[in-house]
């Protein structure tokens, strides 16, 4: 008999990829395909939803091809994405009525301003765990119904439906038929109650969103459909599990205990802490999600979240065209010992965790006629660390639990520099595993645990290897220097507006 796969789409916010995974969790082939960012305005991020569905066909294609197996062996599919960037689409022809709005888009500002001047913070805050500001779903769809010429009145007739990219991804995939979404990414629209576990009629009120428009919330592992005849070659494969990107990497990390956490440096970085069944209330900022929902437990995880992580090297090369590949940026950072005082703050669209200021801009600190390109670009890498720091010190505080080592995924992890500051900032080992593709793995784990290709959490064969440990090497008087000096960065950062 032929082997058999887990198939997992993981469409991130600058490329989608598809990855077959065997029995013991490896990687068998990669398939990627990188998106295109839409600039419409300063702040604004879109993505074209047709482009999207077209690299996850692609994808799947490609992996199979490269992976030299048919579809026939692949057992399920798992869908891991970029979380609360939002499509509308007609119901009928399938096509979206407006660009995807991206979580990094600041152009519901004003509706967040609205929601925030009329006093409906706290409701918002004890019923989703999140905040008003622009990167949740709801008020990018308030938006959309609100600039698209026609768009509430076809709303308003049945005519559109809402979703997340898992929802889009699994709507193409399924022919059109299937109208759903999980957990975990129904947690991160505004709209869900996470603690009564439905969608919030209050909520929807207040950003005047209706519900027929919204996807059926399930589980993150169960099957929801099958794939169409149009694609997966005509195979007709379970589509049996989704988590948003975030969830599903901490899920990969096998981060299954309550205080078990996991920071992952993509186009931003998001560190969650696993909090099990209990939804921990932040004080600082963090933001309380829905982590899974497996075999009818739901888990809650303390999120911490910022925007611009690996974003920030893709400006270095793409917009001061200073670097020609990411990876050089540790080249460079490597020929100096220390950025002489310079900061960048890379607050391209504002600030989250634990400062929620959408409309803080980036900004770059200590400038001399000695700053050269090197400086710059050192300066931008530790600027991801001290984020990081940033959100490690409220996640203690919150959670109690102290963070002994940090456990990463994600692109930008494959920069050793950035690791070792990372271990100095916090003052922890940061480990990193051998297999970077946990939020993919995560996504074909929650598929294939539905299908019963493994059969529980015990048979997944625990945590991945670590390939290296960054010890911290940095002494303390030097380490709070150069954390003072952030600060600093971040306070006259916020006060230039
Ligand atoms: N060697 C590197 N050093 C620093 N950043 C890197 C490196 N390699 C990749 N990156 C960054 O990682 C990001 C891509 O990581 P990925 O996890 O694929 O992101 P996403 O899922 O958000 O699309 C890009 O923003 C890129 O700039
Ligand atoms: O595309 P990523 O991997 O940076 O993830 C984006 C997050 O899901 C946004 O909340």
């Amino acid at each position: 008999m032929k082997e058999s796969y887990i198939l997992s789409l993981d469409q991130g916010t600058t490329s989608t990829r598809a990855i077959v995974f065997d029995r013991q969790g490896h990687s068998v082939a990669i398939h990627q395909k990188p998106i295109r960012q839409i600039y419409p305005k300063p702040g604004w991020v879109e993505h074209d939803p047709v482009e999207i569905w077209e690299s996850a066909r692609e994808c799947i294609d490609g992996v199979l091809l490269s992976a030299g197996i048919e579809a026939t062996q692949i057992e399920a599919i798992g869908i891991t994405n970029q979380r609360e960037t939002a499509v509308i689409w007609d119901k009928h022809t399938g096509e979206p009525i407006h660009n995807a709005v991206v979580w990094q888009s600041r152009q519901t500002a004003d509706i967040c301003d609205k929601l925030k001047l009329e006093g409906h913070e706290d409701v918002i805050r004890e019923r989703t765990g999140l905040r008003i500001d622009p990167y949740f779903s709801g008020t990018k769809v308030t938006w959309l119904l609100d600039h698209v010429a026609g768009a509430r009145e076809r709303a308003s007739k049945g005519e559109l439906l809402f979703g997340t990219i898992d929802t889009w991804l699994i709507w193409n995939l399924s022919g059109g038929l299937v109208h759903v979404t999980d957990y975990s990414n129904a947690s991160r629209t505004l709209m869900y109650n996470i603690f009564e576990r439905r969608w919030d009629s209050t909520l929807l009120g207040l950003l005047d969103v209706p519900a027929a428009l919204l996807p059926e919330v399930r589980s993150s592992s169960e099957v929801y459909g099958h794939t169409d005849p149009s694609c997966c070659g005509g195979v007709a494969v379970p589509i049996a599990g989704a988590a948003g990107d975030q969830q599903a990497a901490l899920f990969g990390q096998q981060c299954f205990e309550p205080g078990m956490a996991k920071n992952t440096y993509g186009t931003g970085c998001f560190m969650l802490m696993n909090t099990g069944s209990e939804a921990v209330r932040s004080k600082h900022g963090l933001l309380t999600t829905i982590a899974w929902g497996v075999d009818g437990e739901i888990e809650y995880a303390l999120e911490g979240s910022v925007f611009v992580a690996g974003s920030a090297i893709q400006w270095l090369r793409d917009g001061l065209e200073i670097i020609e590949t990411a990876a050089e940026s540790e080249t460079f950072a490597a020929q100096i010992d220390s950025t002489d005082g310079v900061y960048v703050v890379p607050a391209f669209v504002g600030l989250g965790t634990p400062y929620w200021d959408s409309d803080v801009r980036g900004a770059v600190f200590g400038l001399t006629r000695g700053t050269g390109k090197a400086h710059l670009i050192r300066a931008t890498l530790e600027s991801i660390a001290y984020q990081t720091k940033d959100v490690a010190e409220v996640m203690v505080e919150d959670s109690g639990i102290n963070i002994t080592k940090l456990r990463v995924d994600g692109g930008a992890v494959r920069n050793d520099f950035l690791m070792q500051f990372q271990s100095d900032m916090l003052g922890v080992p940061v480990e990193r595993p051998t297999l970077e593709e946990t939020t993919a793995l995560g996504a074909a784990y929650l598929a294939g645990l539905a299908v019963g290709y493994w059969k529980d959490k015990q048979d997944l064969g625990g945590q991945a290897k670590v390939e290296k440990r960054f010890e911290p090497t940095m002494d303390e008087e030097r380490r709070s220097e150069l954390v003072k000096g952030w600060k600093k960065a971040v306070i006259a950062a916020a006060a230039f507006k």
